[in-house]
Order: structure tokens, then C-alpha cells, then sequence
């Protein structure tokens, strides 16, 4: 549905002089300082897949999107969105595909929600018929009724996204591209988007390509994630191997039903833990709780062992917090 070969991106921006009508001689100057935004990425999205696209700030997230869409050409390599070339094929691919950007709406400002729907419909020749069977879909899936009358600028930014994500969908286009869709939002508002964007995935088969910095949104929403760092591409594959590629310890809290002993190389304040593949990092009244290294060894080994401490009520583990996964790229 999306490949993408070798895409790179720089851009080339003025180098800004000081002093003295500094804007005219920066206006004149030939120095340019070049930035690599995005430095060589491929990758290959299948019809059906929900793709969490993920990284640190300025990473190239934004500028990715926007070479898979259309809006900016790649300084080299190459893409193709259904198979159409998004540049030059700009117009049929347009209809291919929807797009929302998290930070601006695409909606007319001063204009009902449902006028802009008006606008669209006519702009890629939706006929009346699929219009109202859609929009009575989204409406009902998005409660957008309760807006339908109210110009834009004064929706909510959960409505505004619900309008605008409602927007982007109106031509049923088979891919969606989402760069930031819950950014600002309520626990309330989150959560029906993301209903709306699994609805969207698993039912109408919609193939989706999310940019977020939330987490909740890729573990909820996405079977792949494709990590960008300083301008490549880091990972490409789950979740749980992201984290266990990382090796972030995860956190395991084990209650005993009665008596327990822990031997004495596990002990807290054991003097060297270097050669075992857990520690244990307190000891509560009947909970142990450890800390391990999900590469080193497995949770039943884990279970196995401590089943020998005494007789085990009850697991919870912790996986390592996304944020944490994603600082540790962001330092690498
Ligand atoms: N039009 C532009 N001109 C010059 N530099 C740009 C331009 N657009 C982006 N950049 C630079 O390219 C790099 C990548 O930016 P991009 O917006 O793609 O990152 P991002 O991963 O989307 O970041 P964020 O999560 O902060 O939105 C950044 O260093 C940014 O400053």
C-alpha cells in the first residue's frame, strides 16, 4: 500500500547574519546551512496494517508524512502510495488517501462543520448519496450532530478533531495518515478517537499510519511501530520486541499466600547481583518485587524460581514505560 525506498529529505535554509541590516544581507547571501531531516528511509506498509510512527522531537516524523503525501517532494528516493506516485500522480492520489494534521485543521474557520463537508464532497466529486450515508456513519460513531451547525473556530479541540479526522474520510479513501490526532486532548476525547481510528482499521479494513508522541495511542492502536531517530529509521517491527530489544527492566510483583523465604543471593542487599538474571528490588510484608531483564530470561523461569520462595497467590508485571523506550533512542 506504501513503499517507500531510500527517502531523504534536507532542506536548505539561509544562514541568518547579525548586525546591521542583517535581513537584507541575509536576503542576498549565497550560505545556506543544509539540514538532513530525513536520511535514507525504506519501508513497505501492507493494505489492512495500523502503523504507529514514532520518535523524539525534530526526528522527521512530520517531514515523512509529507513526502508519503504529497505535500513535499523528497530530495531523493522514492515513494509510491497505492501504487501512484503522490507528486506527480497528485491528483489521483489525493483521492487515495486522507490526511490529518493534529496542529491545524483543514476545515474552513468561519464556516459550520457541515458546510465544509459541503465543500469537500464537491472538491472530490462525492455524490450526495455516499455523502450523507458517510457522514450519518461518522456521526453516529463521532457524535458529531451536537456540531453540525457550529462554525469551526468555536468547536473544542476534541470536536474540531472528530470534525476534521470525519473530514479527511468523507472521499473514503483507503489509507489515513494522522500526524498527532490526540494531542491536547481529555481522557474522553482520546479515547473516542481512538475507538473511531479501530473502528476505522478493523471493520472498513482502512490501512493507518499514526504520528504521536502518546503511547497510550501506539499500544492501543498500532500492531507495528516504525521508530525514526535523528533522521533514520531505528525499528521496524511490535511493541514487545521494541521493549525487549531495549532491554528496559520489567517490573514484577509477586505475592506469596503465607510464609516465604528469599535465599541469600537474592537478597536486596546481595553484594553481587552481576551474575543473576533478576534482582530483586524490595521485599513488602508478602510481596516481592523484581526487576528483570526480559532478554535474559523468561517470566516462567521467573515464576519457576520464585515458586521455590514459597507459595505464589498472585503476578502482576510492569512493562517498561514506552517514554522510557523512546528517551533511550532519543539518547542514543
Ligand atoms: N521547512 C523546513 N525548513 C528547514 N528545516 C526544517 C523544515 N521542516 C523541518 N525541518 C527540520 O527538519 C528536522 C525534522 O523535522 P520534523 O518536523 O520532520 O520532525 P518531527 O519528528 O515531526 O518533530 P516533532 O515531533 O517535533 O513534530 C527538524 O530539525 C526540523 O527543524
Amino acid at each position: 500500500m506504501i513503499e517507500a525506498s531510500h527517502l531523504y529529505k534536507e532542506f536548505k535554509t539561509p544562514v541568518v547574519r547579525e548586525g546591521k541590516l542583517s535581513g537584507l544581507r541575509t536576503l542576498f547571501s549565497r550560505e545556506y546551512r543544509l539540514k538532513e531531516a530525513v536520511r535514507g528511509i525504506s519501508f513497505n506498509i501492507e493494505r489492512g496494517e495500523f502503523v504507529g510512527y514514532i520518535g523524539p522531537n525534530g526526528a522527521g516524523k512530520s517531514t515523512t508524512i509529507k513526502m508519503l503525501t504529497g505535500i513535499l517532494h523528497p530530495t531523493s528516493g522514492t515513494v509510491t502510495v497505492g501504487g501512484l506516485n503522490p507528486h506527480r500522480d497528485r491528483r489521483r492520489a489525493v483521492r487515495r488517501l486522507g490526511v490529518v494534521f493534529g496542529q491545524r485543521s483543514q476545515l474552513w474557520w468561519d464556516l459550520p462543520v457541515k458546510d465544509s463537508y459541503d465543500i469537500l464532497a464537491e472538491m472530490y466529486g462525492v455524490s450526495p448519496a455516499e455523502k450523507r450515508e458517510r457522514l450519518d456513519r461518522f456521526a453516529e460513531l463521532l457524535d458529531l450532530r451536537e456540531f453540525w451547525m457550529t462554525p469551526v473556530r468555536k468547536l473544542s479541540l476534541g470536536q474540531r478533531m472528530r470534525a476534521d479526522i470525519s473530514a479527511a474520510m468523507l472521499h473514503d479513501p483507503d489509507l489515513l495518515f494522522l500526524d498527532e490526532p490526540t494531542i491536547g486532548l481529555d481522557v474522553h476525547a482520546k479515547r473516542n478517537i481512538r475507538q473511531f481510528l479501530q473502528t476505522l482499521n478493523k471493520d472498513f479494513g482502512k490501512t493507518i499510519l499514526l504520528t504521536t508522541h502518546d503511547m497510550d495511542d501506539i499500544e492501543q492502536l498500532c500492531s507495528r511501530v516504525m521508530v525514526i531517530n535523528h533522521g533514520q529509521l531505528a525499528y521496524d517491527g511490535t511493541i514487545r520486541s521494541l521493549r525487549d530489544m531495549i532491554g528496559l527492566p520489567t517490573v514484577i510483583r509477586v505475592k506469596f499466600r503465607g510464609g516465604f523465604r528469599v535465599p541469600e543471593e537474592w537478597r536486596e542487599e546481595a553484594t553481587d547481583p552481576s551474575g543473576l538474571p533478576f534482582r530483586v528490588t524490595s521485599i513488602e510484608e508478602n510481596t516481592v518485587v523484581i526487576e528483570a531483564d526480559r532478554r535474559e530470561i523468561g517470566t516462567m523461569e521467573i515464576i519457576r524460581e520464585l515458586g521455590n520462595w514459597g507459595e505464589i497467590d498472585d503476578v502482576d508485571m510492569e512493562e517498561p514505560d514506552f517514554e522510557e523506550v523512546i528517551r533511550s533512542f532519543s539518547a542514543s
